[in-house]
């Protein structure tokens, strides 16, 4: 009937342990000792998920009575939890699956039954089994571990209340009596709070310093493989159940003492309750074996964030800390699920204790509590989401390895000489004694402990600074909140007056709802209208679209037109300069020509005035020479005439019988020195006329060629009049034109810009018009526009043909004034040209004749001479016939007639001699004329030849140059018009 009676009664199967042996222990002792049993054999080391249940409370009495609306509905049956909540602005509907649900109505003894019986059954076969309460503040955590405080009865018997703690109690001891098992059984408790492990079962050392020993602090520690331990913390062996009801009530007490103390600490604190079992086995060999099981009972601290747990100043370290403790196994929770590389189990206290009771070897089941209450909808959703992620989690549950008696005997009393050693020290020693390796652990420990220390410390100040920036931010969040409470006051306020708007609001909102239902209607029947006039205006635009498009190739059209009218303009006036400049060099060369002709008639005018006056000269001369030769005959007769007269006197004195023959003989003479007079002087009469003759037609022929000269220099005169005037007429044309291009041009854009004006008139008072009778004008519109701008088109290209005519008319012009020119050009350079060939035959034929007369002269002038020889010869033959027959008679005269004789040779050789050098004078002087005459010819056949040809050149070149410009300009002026055409 009490379980600890018979508990106690069965003391002597029980084996005792070390409080500090541990499942990790016995592993360690493992390594040394033979492995009994396998567990990896039995199928359950493969990954086994954590099972997560979800347990939701009934709604407390004060919620019942304050109707507080429930949100969370539960289906145990279909496992699923959801929540729902409909409010106007934010709707709610969530569905949760677990591996178990169990509603408000659930009892402990279902939850017992259902989940945690066959965990504490595994625990009895050797497995590490852990359960987690998780849930916030009020949710049944405690309810769900320990149950009503008042389960139990006076008798110290359990209500139905009672929690899955001392029902597992109960069924761990009932099934090892029903097996009438060995073992031995040892409890711990510790509580986690602010990150700082508490041993609940430590016994009370002194009631003066209760304060401070009424929790002995104990530490966390690992060993050199990274397993974790814990240093001091009790472990009480148990034999009864009862005894586990004592230490949990004890435990239970220290924790209501502390929260007295530290207001509200259950709350914010996380409790870890482990029994741990050895269970004695005997093998078929008699060999005895000792397995291991191991339950650990979790209450964790509240889940609901810091701010709302209330924590402030001091106490929101301890509030962090706890959360720290909670927010590290939420992230060791999604390191495994997420199965990322780190786990950081390292990061607090709790999941370092618990680290193989999450994703470790151990069999965990973890029972998220949940309120129905709609106040803590979002705190249950938080719950929930935690709850699920968790339930992917994997473990690999293992068997704890079981050891023989002889091994766990060995470690037993291993653990009581360490102990001696601690009490021997203690009692030889006043003060705290410990055993050498200990101190030397702790020191080791403590400078570990200082490093960390002075980390914290650091991590301290952050905290602070962070802290203190929190509060700020806290503080100005407060004040925020005042500002906008009291914005919400006013908006409050506002709200009711707009409420009582709201009503007269409504009443307007139903007669404007009348109202717009009637323009409505005449909108539905306005926007009808206007989707047709829309699709209308649509056709318009198109057409306009068109019409404008018309246009502006009508435009494009126009401007490429005004393109090519500047093209040509820049053409016209390139000519122009071209012209302009081509007629200068033009006339440059007519001039230079000119110049150069002048210079060459100035030249042979020069050398014929410098060839007439030598010529007249010479003329002269001769004519000196020859009146000298005149006066020396005369001399030379009157000579001989006083020598007759002497003779005829000696003669008549002397020989008078001579005297008739001496006359006869003179007289004869004297008709023979007449007739050689007569004879000479026609010859000289004859000459003297030649050469009157020669210089007249010198002197005609100068004239004919000054004439002739005047008339080329009329010619090249008028010629070059011909020339200025073509080309001042050619100017005034180019002028003309270009005026008619402006002016064509001007006119085009008069034309233009009234069409365009015109156009967009027409386009605005269409555009008015088809507004009004849009269907009505489009026709006579299009037909309009079409005629306007037919009718502008056909006046532009009139305009364009007249222009084109007019200027094709003074082009043809142009071109049958050069034709004339060039016709007249040629006529006048006939003309010229016979001219000079006139002149050239005339100048030849004077010439001719010049060469004749002086010829002639040159005849009579030896003929003179022979004359002159034969007179002699016959003076000669007389004096010889008439010697003899003078002789007689001029005997006596001899000498006189010797002298007369001598002095008549004297004057007659000197006569001849003086005769001889005028005629060679007058010959050099003839040859000299002659030579003159030669050289002028000469010059004149080369100036000529020179004048011909220079006008030759001239004239091709002037005909050439004429005639490209004119052809250039003729072909540029056609091909424009061709490409204007
Ligand atoms: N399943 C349940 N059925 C009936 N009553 C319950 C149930 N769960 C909780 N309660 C009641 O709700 C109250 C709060 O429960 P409990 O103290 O266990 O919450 P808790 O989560 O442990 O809170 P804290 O974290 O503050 O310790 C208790 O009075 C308890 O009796």
């Amino acid at each position: 009937m009490d379980n600890s009676h018979s508990q106690q009664q069965r003391g002597g199967n029980q084996i005792p342990l070390s409080p500090s042996q541990t499942p990790r222990m016995s592993k360690k002792a493992a390594r040394d000792l033979q492995l009994v049993d396998s567990n990896s054999s039995n199928g359950h080391d493969r990954g086994l998920n954590i099972q997560v249940i979800l347990r939701c409370r009934p709604l407390s009495e004060d919620e019942m009575s304050a109707k507080t609306p429930v949100v969370i509905f539960c289906n145990e049956h279909r496992r699923e939890v959801s929540a729902i909540r409909n409010i106007s602005h934010k709707q709610i509907n969530r569905t949760f699956a677990f591996d178990k649900v169990l509603g408000p109505s659930s009892k402990q003894k279902d939850l017992y039954d259902q989940v945690v019986s066959p965990i504490v059954n595994e625990v009895l076969e050797g497995y590490t089994c852990t359960i987690f309460a998780y849930g916030q503040t009020g949710s049944g955590k405690t309810y769900t571990m320990e149950g009503e405080r008042k389960a139990i009865t006076m008798n110290g018997e359990f209500t139905d209340d009672k929690g899955l703690i001392p029902r597992s109690v109960q069924q761990i001891f009932d099934t090892l009596e029903a097996q009438n098992a060995e073992y031995s059984m040892k409890v711990s408790f510790l509580e986690i709070y602010s990150e700082e492990i508490m041993d609940l079962l430590a016994v009370e050392e002194c009631s003066k310093f209760l304060d401070e020993k009424l929790k002995k602090p104990i530490t966390l520690l690992e060993d050199n493989k990274g397993d974790v331990f814990i240093r001091g913390l009790e472990e009480k062996m148990v034999w009864t159940a009862n005894e586990i009801y004592k230490i949990l009530e004890q435990g239970s007490a220290k924790r209501h003492t502390a929260e007295t103390l530290l207001n509200k600490q259950s709350s914010r604190s996380h409790v870890i309750f482990s029994i741990t079992i050895h269970i004695k086995e005997c093998t078929s060999e008699g060999k005895e074996l000792f397995k291991c099981g191991k339950l650990n009972l979790v209450d964790l601290a509240g889940s609901e964030n810091i701010l709302r747990s209330g924590a402030r100043e001091g106490r929101a370290r301890e509030a962090g800390e706890n959360n720290k403790s909670l927010l590290t196994l939420g992230r060791v929770i999604n390191a495994l699920v997420e199965h990322s590389g780190h786990v950081p189990y390292r990061d607090s206290k709790l999941t370092r204790l618990l680290r193989d009771s999450l994703g470790g070897k151990t069999k965990t089941c973890i029972i998220a509590t949940i309120s129905p209450s709609i106040h803590f909808l979002e705190e249950t959703l938080s719950t929930l989401n935690y709850a699920q992620r968790a339930k992917n989690i994997k473990n690999r549950p293992e068997v704890n390895q079981k050891m023989i008696k002889s091994v766990l005997i060995k470690d037993l009393y291993m653990e009581i000489d360490r102990l001696k050693q601690e009490v021997y020290a203690a009692r030889e020693k006043n003060g705290i004694h410990i055993p050498q390796d200990h101190y030397v652990n702790q020191e080791s420990e403590k400078k570990a402990m200082a490093k960390k220390i002075a980390c914290m410390g650091l991590d301290l100040e952050l905290k602070e600074k962070q802290l203190m920036e929190l509060q700020e931010l806290y503080i100005y969040q407060q004040k925020m909140t005042s500002e906008l409470g009291e914005k919400l006051e006013r908006t409050q306020k506002d709200f009711k007056q707009n409420e009582h708007a709201l009503l007269d609001l409504e009443d307007r909102f139903g007669q404007a709802n009348a109202t717009i239902k009637e323009k409505e209607y005449l909108i539905y029947n306005l926007l009808k209208s206007e989707k047709e006039l829309i699709e209308r205006a649509l056709g318009l635009r198109a057409e306009l679209e068109i019409a404008a498009s018309e246009v502006s190739s009508l435009f494009n059209t126009i401007e490429c037109k005004d393109k090519i009218e500047d093209r040509n303009k820049v053409l016209i006036q390139s000519f122009q300069t071209q012209l302009a400049q081509q007629l200068e060099v033009l006339s440059k060369t007519v001039a230079a020509s000119v110049t150069q002709q002048e210079h060459h008639l100035k030249l042979i005018e020069d050398n014929m005035q410098s060839f007439a006056s030598t010529k007249v000269e010479a003329t002269e001369e001769l004519q000196a020479q020859l009146t000298k030769l005149k006066d020396l005959y005369g001399s030379g007769f009157k000579l001989l005439d006083d020598l007759a007269g002497e003779l005829d006197k000696i003669s008549g004195l002397a020989f008078g019988n001579l005297n008739s023959e001496v006359s006869r003989h003179s007289s004869s003479l004297v008709e023979l020195f007449k007739e050689v007079i007569s004879e000479a002087d026609a010859v000289l009469s004859d000459l003297q006329s030649n050469l009157c003759n020669q210089v007249e037609k010198l002197s005609a022929y100068g004239q004919q060629q000054l004439e002739s000269h005047s008339r080329s220099l009329q010619t090249t005169q008028s010629i070059s009049e011909a020339t200025v005037n073509f080309f001042k007429t050619l100017s005034m044309h180019a002028t003309k034109l270009s005026q008619i291009v402006e002016d064509a041009q001007i006119t085009n854009d008069q034309k233009l810009y009234e069409l365009e004006k015109k156009f967009e008139e027409y386009a605005a008072t269409e555009e008015r018009q088809l507004l009004e009778k849009v269907a009505e004008l489009l026709a006579s519109s299009n037909a309009r526009k079409k005629r306007m701008l037919q009718t502008e088109v056909d006046g532009l290209r009139e305009s364009d043909a007249s222009v084109t005519f007019k200027l094709q008319q003074e082009l043809s012009n142009v071109q049958g004034l050069a034709t004339s020119v060039k016709d007249k050009w040629t006529t006048y350079m006939e003309k010229t040209e016979t001219h000079y060939l006139d002149n050239t035959i005339a100048l030849k034929n004077g010439k001719d004749g010049l060469e004749d007369d002086l010829q002639n002269c040159m005849s009579k002038a030896r003929m003179g001479a022979k004359q002159w020889r034969d007179a002699q010869d016959s003076l000669l033959s007389l004096q010889r016939n008439n010697i003899d027959f003078v002789d007689s008679i001029v005997k006596g005269g001899v000498e006189a007639s010797q002298r007369i004789h001598a002095r008549l040779s004297s004057a007659a050789s000197s006569a001849l001699e003086e005769a001889d050098g005028v005629t060679q004078s007058l010959l050099s002087s003839i040859e000299y004329s002659l030579k003159l005459d030669h050289d002028a010819n000469g010059n004149i056949n080369s100036m000529i030849v020179t004048c011909c040809e220079d006008m030759r050149k001239m004239r091709s070149s002037h005909d050439y140059q004429v005639g490209e410009i004119m052809e250039n300009a003729g072909k540029n002026l056609i091909d424009d018009y061709i490409v204007h055409g």
